[in-house]
């Protein structure tokens, strides 16, 4: 075993240096001289090595001693720990503020670090880049603004948009993520301020999809504002104006999309925190004329699903039993929304009766439980709103508590943006659930909204319970050297794959079938002894590998629905003969890489998956030819296609030299 597992270590390095992406090629660069410095994308700081200061006209700009990229690399990590060091014991928002300002500065200044250090230390920083923090920092975005980044596009901006992309320095931009500040997070209208999001989102492209960052753009359309705080607010940036609505707002989005695509015709635009009625008109109005997707709705459903399915698997029940599970949503916006669409079809998929799938399922907005005697009956909301007779007695409006301690839920999930709502009472109120393993998924953003805390779950609803909640929340230590495992159920699990794949796929549109592959991918990853242990999601370490897993799902339901146009020097032919292939771009040198040693750990899945393989081939007695590249190993290469071409699609943060063009 231990020759097998040697022997695919050793092929995958072989494999992986014919497609190495972590050394860097020659990097055109039309600058010179002090405009490199102050370029983050080229500047390496110190790093500079004397060839290139000569050949640049960096001599004398920089101190003469040159500090290795690993030097650097160690010297802002120091740096990073004394400042969480020094910051122990202050206030929670102080210390994620100082936190952000410090890993902000390092992406102003040299991206290449500030993407390694990202990619190195996801799980650290991803509460400082993304969610929950990304959150302080939209609500304080117009103090805290130095640099601008991204592109603003305002309702002032209307006529000018198709010349104002050209604004846009890169020539080729891949993912776009937009919002229009109206509902961030939980946090309601932020205006302008919400630039935020698509900020972090786009990090996470970056950190977890490998999207090159010199081919993302945040995009900020500000349509004014209804938050009268900030209108009041002498340094707010975004236009001191109530939103615009109906047509009038309809037609800066559409101006903005016909720019954009007029553009970069092959770009993909994710639509981020909207609130729920443009979430719904937008994505009806442009999915089938662009390649885009709306997040809060699609992504979202997607992780949720997932973790649905997991809660199945948890109670050691066959997936067909997800259709008998009774699950009461709590929020009936674009995301609590989202989620039933996407149950409600997967129940259709299992029982083929698509009329009885919304059966078990409850749906509670802030006027209490939806049924078909709500007066002004939100349409979107209606095809889960109870008939009478369905109820269990339960009268329309009937409060959370009240459903609760009725319907006996297999699980709760909110998406209601309310911190707390998911109270003592209500959590007592699961004890009586009718699952041996119940469900509780406070999926609203950040920490502050969440329905409950982690310990409240594990201290009121019993140890018993599989949890997740949509910002991080530690372990609980439940004594007795045992832990109640927190669960991330945040749709960053899926947004990057479902951006990447459908990028490497060539695809225009974003299809119903794209997603669900997703969705099930994320659903089948894990094992189950983890999902037995209540372990829903992979942890965010592994993030670039379930991304890479995900991507080549989606690209792959793209190949199946003939969307797939092909990208690059990559055919639609080449990519429908592409079978299912797992990815490899880790860098460590180690023969069986542990998860320090490889942050993403794929080098070592892949060879125990590999050897796995290889074992099975033995004996079969198949196994005579796979020596280097003979026709048999060729043929068994071929397996792992797909997510190689992902794989090798994926920016890797290295300095490359640079070579100077006028
Ligand atoms: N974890 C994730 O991946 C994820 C993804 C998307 C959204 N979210 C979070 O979900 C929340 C909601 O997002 P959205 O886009 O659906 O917002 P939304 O504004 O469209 O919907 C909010 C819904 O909550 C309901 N609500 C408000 N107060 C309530 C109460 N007291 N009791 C019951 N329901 C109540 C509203 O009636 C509305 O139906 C936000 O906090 C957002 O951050 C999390
Ligand atoms: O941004 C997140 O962390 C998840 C989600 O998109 C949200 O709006 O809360
Ligand atoms: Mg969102």
């Amino acid at each position: 075993m231990w020759n097998l597992t040697r022997f695919v270590v050793l092929s995958l390095s072989r494999r992986s240096r014919r497609f190495s992406t972590a050394i860097p090629g020659p990097c055109i660069v039309h600058k010179r001289g002090a405009d490199i410095l102050h370029d983050p994308w080229f500047n390496k700081d110190t790093g500079f090595p004397l060839t290139e200061r000569d050949r640049l006209g960096l001599r004398g700009l920089l101190p003469p001693r040159v500090i290795s990229f690993e030097q650097q690399y160690a010297r802002f990590m120091e740096s990073y720990r004394s400042l969480e060091k020094n910051t122990q014991g202050h206030p929670d928002n102080f210390v994620a503020l100082a936190k952000w300002r410090i890993l902000n500065r390092l992406h102003d200044r040299n991206e290449t670090l500030y993407y390694r250090v990202l990619m190195d230390n996801i799980k650290d920083f991803a509460p400082v880049i993304y969610t929950p923090t990304v959150g302080l920092v939209c609500q304080n975005y117009s103090g805290l603004f130095r640099r601008p980044r991204g592109m603003y596009f305002s309702a002032r901006d209307k006529g000018e948009m198709i010349s104002m992309i050209y604004n846009w320095p890169a020539h080729q931009v891949d993912m776009i993520v937009i919002t229009d500040g109206s509902r961030i997070l939980g946090l309601g209208d932020l205006g302008v301020q919400g630039i935020g999001i698509p900020i972090g989102k786009l990090d996470m492209y970056v950190a977890a999809a490998g999207i090159n960052p010199q081919r993302i753009l945040p995009v900020m359309l500000d349509v004014g504002t209804n938050n009268q705080k900030l209108l009041e607010d002498r340094l707010y940036l975004g236009l001191r104006q109530p939103r615009l609505e109906g047509e009038e707002y309809l037609s800066i989005i559409d101006e903005f999309m016909e720019a954009v695509f007029n553009r970069w015709p092959k770009a993909i635009v994710q639509f981020e925190d909207f609130q729920m009625k443009w979430a719904f008109e937008t994505l009806q109005r442009y999915r089938k004329r662009f390649s885009m997707f709306n997040d809060d709705i699609q992504g979202t459903a997607g992780v949720a699903l997932a973790g649905l399915l997991g809660t199945v698997r948890a109670q050691g029940r066959p997936l067909a039993d997800f259709a008998n599970q009774k699950i009461v949503v709590v929020g009936a916006g674009s995301a609590g929304l989202g989620v039933l669409k996407m149950a409600v079809e997967a129940v259709t998929r299992m029982t083929g009766n698509g009329e009885t799938a919304a059966r078990n399922f409850f749906l509670i907005d802030k006027d209490g439980l939806i049924t078909k005697e709500r007066k002004n009956l939100d349409p979107a909301a209606a095809p889960f709103a109870k008939n009478p007779g369905e109820t269990m007695g339960l009268g329309e409006g009937a409060t959370l508590l009240e459903v609760v301690k009725k319907v006996k839920p297999h699980v709760l999930l909110g998406l209601s943006g309310v911190g707390g709502i998911f109270s003592e009472e209500v959590l007592k109120a699961m004890h009586e659930s009718d699952s041996t393993k119940p469900a509780i998924f406070a999926m609203s953003n950040p920490t502050l909204n969440a329905e409950c805390t982690a310990a409240d779950a594990f201290k009121h609803a019993g140890e018993n319970i599989v949890f997740a909640s949509g910002s991080p929340f530690q372990h609980v230590d439940l004594g007795n050297g045992k832990v109640g495992h927190v669960n991330q159920a945040n749709n960053m699990y899926l947004f990057p794959g479902i951006g990447l794949g459908t990028l490497l796929s060539g695809a225009h549109f974003i299809t119903d079938g794209m997603l669900q592959a997703a969705a099930e991918c994320l659903a089948s990853y894990m094992t189950d002894e983890e999902v037995q242990k209540g372990l829903l999601y992979p942890s965010i370490d592994s993030i670039r590998h379930i991304t890479a897993e995900v991507g080549a799902a989606v690209l792959r339901a793209a190949v199946s629905e003939e969307l797939a146009e092909g990208h690059g020097d990559m055919g639609p032919k080449e990519l429908m003969h592409m079978s299912k292939m797992r990815p490899m771009w880790c860098t460590s040198t180690d023969l069986l890489p542990t998860p320090e040693t490889c942050p993403a750990c794929i080098r070592h899945i892949t060879a125990e998956v590999g050897a796995a393989v290889l074992r099975a081939a033995v004996s079969e007695e198949l196994a005579e030819g796979h020596g280097d590249v003979g026709p048999k190993e060729l043929m068994h290469m071929s397996k792992d296609e797909t997510v190689e071409y992902v794989t090798r699609n994926m920016w890797y943060p290295v300095y490359s030299p640079l070579v100077h063009e006028k």
